[in-house]
C-alpha cells in the first residue's frame, strides 16, 4: 500500500523572486547595476559572497552622493561669490572714476569762485583792492583796533602830473607806471596792511603798528623808492613822483573811516598845493571843508 506521503504535493523550491533577478551576462555574471551614481557589478547568486559584497559596498562609499552634492553647492556658491566680487570690483572702479571727476569739478569750481572773488574785490590792472573792498577792510580794521585803543594810519597817494605821462608816453606806459607804484608800495607793507585803488591814479594804504613818526617814515620810504624805481624803469619815467597825505585814527580822534579819509585827503591836497612829490601829515582836527571842492567818500 502506498503510503499517504506519496500523494502529498511537494512544497515548492525556495528561489529568488524572478522579477528581482537581473539578466545574466554572457560570462555568467549579472550585468552591472547602479548604486547611486556608481556602477556596482551585480552579484550572481553564485558570486555574491560576503567578500564581494563588502568590496562593492566600499567602492560605493568612496564618493557618496551627499559629498557630491556638497561639492556642487560649494562650486555654485563659489561662482556666485566670484560673480558678486567681480560686480563689486566694477562698481568700485566706477565710483573711483566718479570721485575723480567730482574732485576735478570741485577744483574747477573753487578756482572759478576764487577768480570771481578776485574780480569782485580787486582792481584788474594792479591787483590791489578796489575801493569798496578797501573801504570794507578799513572799517573792519578800525572796528577791531578800537577795542584795543590802537592807531590806524591812512595814506592817500596820487601820481603827480600823470596825465602828462600818459599824453607823452602813451597809456600803456601809463599803466606800467601805475603797477610800478603798487609794486613798490606792496614791498613796503606787512601782510595785515591794506593797499587799494581809490580810482584813476589815486591809491590808499591803511596800516597798523605805527606811531605817527614811523607812519610818516613809511610814506616817505615809498615815495623815495618810487622815484628810484621810476628812474630804473625801461623806458625811464623821470616825471613819475607821488604826493601823499597821511592821517591817523585813534582814541583821541575816534575811529570813523570817513573822517579819517577826509583828513588824509585834505593832507594830500596840501601836498599838491605845496608843490607835489612830498608827504604831508594831517592835523587831528577835521578839515574845515572838503579839500577839493567835491565830496569824496571811501
Ligand atoms: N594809463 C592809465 N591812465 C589812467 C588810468 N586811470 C586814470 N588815468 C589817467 O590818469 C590821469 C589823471 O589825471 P589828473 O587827475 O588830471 O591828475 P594829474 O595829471 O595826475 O595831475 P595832478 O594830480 O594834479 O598832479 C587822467 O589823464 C586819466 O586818464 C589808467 O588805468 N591807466
Amino acid at each position: 500500500m502506498p503510503s499517504i506521503d506519496r500523494f502529498m504535493v511537494a512544497p515548492p523550491q525556495q528561489t529568488e523572486p524572478p522579477v528581482s533577478s537581473p539578466a545574466p551576462t554572457p560570462n555568467g555574471h549579472t550585468s552591472a547595476r547602479t548604486l547611486g551614481v556608481i556602477a556596482v557589478p551585480a552579484q550572481s547568486p553564485a558570486t555574491a559572497t560576503p567578500a564581494n559584497l563588502s568590496a562593492a559596498h566600499s567602492t560605493a562609499n568612496r564618493t557618496p552622493a551627499w559629498l557630491l552634492l556638497a561639492l556642487l553647492v560649494l562650486a555654485g556658491t563659489g561662482w556666485l561669490l566670484w560673480r558678486r566680487s567681480h560686480r563689486l570690483a566694477r562698481e568700485t572702479d566706477r565710483l573711483a572714476r566718479q570721485h575723480r571727476a567730482l574732485q576735478s569739478i570741485h577744483k574747477r569750481l573753487r578756482n572759478e569762485s576764487e577768480q570771481l572773488r578776485q574780480q569782485a574785490t580787486n582792481d584788474p590792472l594792479t591787483g590791489v583792492l578796489n575801493r569798496q573792498a578797501f573801504a570794507s577792510g578799513l572799517r573792519e580794521m578800525l572796528e577791531h583796533l578800537s577795542h584795543y585803543d590802537q592807531s590806524v594810519h591812512l595814506i592817500v597817494l596820487d601820481l603827480d602830473h600823470f596825465k602828462a605821462i600818459n599824453d607823452r608816453m602813451g597809456h600803456l606806459v601809463g599803466d606800467q607806471a601805475l603797477t610800478l607804484v603798487t609794486g613798490v608800495a606792496h614791498e613796503h607793507l606787512d601782510s595785515a596792511d591794506l593797499l587799494g585803488r581809490f580810482g584813476g591814479d589815486e591809491f590808499l594804504i591803511a596800516c597798523t603798528d605805527h606811531d605817527p613818526a614811523s607812519a610818516a617814515a613809511l610814506a616817505e620810504a615809498i615815495r623815495g623808492a618810487v622815484e628810484t624805481e621810476a628812474a630804473r624803469h625801461e623806458p625811464p619815467l623821470p616825471e613819475l613822483t607821488l604826493s601823499m597825505g597821511l592821517a591817523h585814527a585813534g582814541p583821541d580822534t575816534g575811529y570813523s573811516a570817513d573822517a579819517l579819509f577826509a583828513r588824509a585827503d585834505a593832507a594830500l591836497y596840501e601836498a599838491k598845493r605845496q608843490g607835489r612829490n612830498r608827504v604831508v601829515t594831517a592835523s587831528d582836527d577835521p578839515p574845515a571843508t572838503t579839500s577839493r571842492g567835491i565830496e569824496r567818500h571811501l
